[in-house]
């Protein structure tokens, strides 16, 4: 029997398996695929550490640890859909709901003192940020748009904001004193063990961390941020926004950077309400609340601080009276930009505003021109270039706008910035080296207390393994591909010395392939973009990131319709759907008007995808009939409009499920590769057809009053199916197949 992994993941993606995961197993099961699930959800995870502490029947195994293990084999075949990354708040809540719904898992310590404390600490640090896609990502990636996503964009344009020349919208970055300009890198000669340790001015040497393993041909770099230089850049910026009066934006990763960029968020906090911290800092500090959890955080806490609590509160507000207008994440709920480190994520975040004519929304829902902080100079300049060409040309067409698909580096935790094991808050002034087993200090960086210094790997094989991947998508494409890599960048320039020796492995005749710099890279890319053209960008993890959203926000609307592949390199398949996340903002409208607009158009074609990978590994040719068929199906939902719309009253996921459905039991019936197959399809696709008024009155009847799913990160089961499958006449046939 063949086998396919859904994974059970979190929030909107979660909901819309309830849906479509039941449409997938009764296809599937004619061709003889077990569809198996595998929970992956910050709920699963949290469970998965604390198994001494439930009951039998709680108990869960490490599904991740498993899937991990699995992506490392030629037999993997798994869809991988997007789950929370969570923020510290995001956790923590997380932690309650479960502990609400009588698990006995502990708090989750902010400062453990205990060993205990510490343990529990160190496994709630495994499910924190961006903990699932790094284990799983056991190859490189390419995400793009095919050609039917593209058609139906270029017929059925999505709207854009307008652009004006004089929008005063713009970038603030660094650019000195920070991880893109305090770089270095090496290329390891031969495997080794290297040791990260602190020096303190007085000699004390503490071990930061030790026993990292390396391989020959490794590359690894060490950089830092350089806080007193941040909080003065932060502190800037907020007086040049106010000067301009436009809104003040701070764009960051603190899900993915899950330990370098909370601890920035927390400095733009603390900078931005400096004089409530100044005055309070110390009874903000002991009654626990931390300018990292957001302005959110502190105000749902205030209550601690006894009578002071309405005193501070007041500073709180008249800051926010004050200029710079904070950019909203939801003005009605006066939820700003502050709040919480995870709402506003740089990959989204930037694109949805460029969509919108360069702006954001205010404290009263006005909508306005920002100043988006991105405190690293890494990347922040691919933005400003793309402002600058809609100030100059206006907002992109989606009707003849080109594409910039992408190629990513990621394999084996490539250029996995700020993660947990390599970043650390310095302690005291000093240095920070990076030595080597035989003692010489490879890399040095001079620190202060308080400055994030972080180290990061890149192995050998991914490169190889990414520079093929781009040869072959250039090769069946005939697009330009351009290595977005920055020779004035340590890194950059190791990894520019790798492609070339790696490119000259391949046939690139008469392929367009090129080297530049992320910004000059930009520039090629929008210029081409605006006369139609497409030019694949070959990057490193976070432009990968970056543009895996920027594009599709602005090409298609969303980075949900994206194909997203990634060949694992042990031969595997991990089908990822989509290039968006999990949407928190879909659940709530389900939750209040019992509409979901969720688009798993990145699912049908993920499943399409693994459908295909399973009839090449295995040569089950019904797979391959299924899939075909299922990719006729989706450009059907495509081009008879079949998508969720955004508002109550018209069609939704669940709606969009049942039409695919139809149409892929039509193709089926059709279809001449596999008589029986179309002999087995035929009387459901007639049921469907017949049926298709009820379903769809049944499905558009269930809309309009508030749902209660039993919980948000861990919602009830049968509460959350029946709120996904409420036409009875759909899940009839549905059943029938499956059973
Ligand atoms: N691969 C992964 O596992 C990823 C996980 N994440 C996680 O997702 C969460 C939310 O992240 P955030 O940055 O807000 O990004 P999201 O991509 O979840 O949301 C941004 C907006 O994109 C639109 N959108 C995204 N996907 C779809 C879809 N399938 N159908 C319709 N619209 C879609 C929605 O816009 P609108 O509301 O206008 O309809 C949504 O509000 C975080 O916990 C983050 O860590 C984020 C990225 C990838
Ligand atoms: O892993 C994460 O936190 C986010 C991943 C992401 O945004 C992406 O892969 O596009
Ligand atoms: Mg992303």
């Amino acid at each position: 029997m063949s086998t396919i992994i859904y994974t059970r993941t979190d929030e909107a993606p979660l909901l819309a398996t309830y849906s479509l995961k039941p449409v997938l197993e009764a296809f599937a099961g004619t061709a003889g695929i077990d569809v198996q699930t595998r929970d992956i959800s910050l709920a699963g995870r949290i469970l998965a550490q604390f198994p001494e502490r439930l009951t039998e029947e709680q108990r869960v195994g490490d599904a991740l640890a498993e899937l991990g293990e699995l992506a490392t084999t030629p037999e993997a075949n798994i869809i991988k859909l997007p789950n929370i990354s969570a923020s510290v708040p995001q956790l923590r809540a997380a932690v309650a709901e479960l502990q609400a719904q009588g698990y006995a898992i502990p708090d989750y310590p902010e400062d453990p003192q205990t060993d205990e404390e510490r343990d529990v600490r160190a496994r709630y640090d495994k499910v924190k940020g961006s903990a699932v896609n790094p284990v799983l990502r056991e190859g490189n990636s390419d995400r793009r748009a095919p050609e039917a996503v593209k058609n139906y964009a270029r017929s059925k344009p999505h709207s854009m904001g307008a652009w004006s020349g004089d929008s005063r919208t713009r970038v603030a970055t660094m650019g000195e004193h920070d991880f893109a300009t305090n770089e270095q890198s090496v290329v390891l000669p031969a495997a080794d063990t290297l040791t990260i340790q602190h020096v303190a001015g007085d000699g004390t040497t503490t071990v930061l961390k030790d026993g990292l393993k390396v391989e020959e041909g490794e590359v690894v770099d060490a950089t830092f941020m350089d806080v007193a230089a941040l909080r003065a850049f932060l502190t800037e910026q907020y007086d040049a926004a106010a000067a301009d009066d436009v809104l003040l934006s701070l764009h960051l990763k603190a899900t993915m950077m899950k330990v370098s960029d909370p601890i920035i968020f927390g400095h733009a906090v603390e900078t931005f309400f400096a004089d409530v911290f100044a005055q309070y800092g110390e009874q903000l500090a002991a009654a626990g609340l931390s300018a990292r959890d957001g302005l959110g955080g502190i105000l749902a806490g205030l209550d601690a601080l006894g009578e002071q609590a309405e005193e501070v509160r007041g500073a709180i507000q008249a800051r926010l009276a004050e200029l710079p207008r904070l950019s909203m994440v939801n003005s009605d709920k006066g939820i700003t930009n502050l709040h919480v480190p995870s709402d506003v994520i740089v990959d989204a975040s930037m694109p949805a505003m460029i969509r919108n004519g360069g702006k954001l929304w205010g404290p009263q829902g006005e909508e306005a021109d920002t100043l988006a902080v991105i405190p690293d100079s890494s990347y922040a300049g691919i933005y400003q270039v793309v402002i600058d060409d809609c100030k100059a040309h206006g907002a992109y067409d989606p009707t003849t706008m080109g594409s910039v698909p992408n190629v990513g580096l990621m394999a084996k935790k490539a250029e996995e910035y700020g993660s947990h094991d390599k970043t650390f808050e310095i302690a005291t002034d000093g240095a920070v080296q990076v030595v080597d087993s035989s003692g010489t200090v490879l890399m040095e960086h001079k620190v202060h207390a308080g400055d994030i210094w972080r180290a990061c790997q890149t192995k050998d094989e991914p490169v190889r393994d990414w520079v093929k991947l781009a040869v072959n998508r250039a090769r069946a494409t005939g697009d330009p591909a351009i290595f977005w890599l920055d020779e004035a960048r340590a890194h950059d320039a190791n990894l520019i010395t790798k492609v070339k020796t790696y490119l000259a492995d391949h046939d690139t005749d008469g392929l367009d392939l090129r080297i530049m710099s992320p910004v000059e890279a930009t520039k090629v890319s929008v210029e081409r973009i605006r006369e139609g053209r497409n030019t694949i960008s070959v990057t490193g993890n976070v432009l990968r990131d970056y543009n895996t959203d920027l594009f599709p926000i602005l090409e298609l609307g969303t980075s949900a319709k994206m194909l997203s592949v990634v060949p694992l390199m042990n031969g595997g398949g991990l089908f990822e759907t989509g290039a968006g996340g999990s949407a928190p903002k879909h659940v709530q409208q389900l939750q209040e008007e019992n509409y979901l607009r969720w688009d798993s158009l990145g699912e049908f074609m993920a499943i399409a995808e693994s459908l295909r990978h399973l009839a090449d590994r295995e040569g089950n040719a019904r797979a391959a009939v299924l899939g075909d068929a299922l990719d006729k199906a989706t450009e059907r939902v495509l081009t008879e409009d079949r998508s969720p719309a955004r508002r109550l009253g018209q069609i939704d996921n669940r709606g969009s499920h049942f039409y695919l459905a139809l149409y892929w039991a039509q193709a089926l019936a059709e279809q001449t590769a596999d008589a029986e197959l179309a002999a087995a399809f035929a009387p459901v696709a007639q049921e469907l057809t017949e049926k298709e008024q009820q379903i769809a009155q049944e499905l558009l009847d269930a809309q309009g009053s508030p749902v209660d799913l039993g919980g948000y990160y861990h919602p009830d089961e049968d509460k959350a199916a029946a709120a996904m499958r409420p036409s009875a006449t759909f899940n009839a046939v549905i059943d029938a197949l499956r059973a």
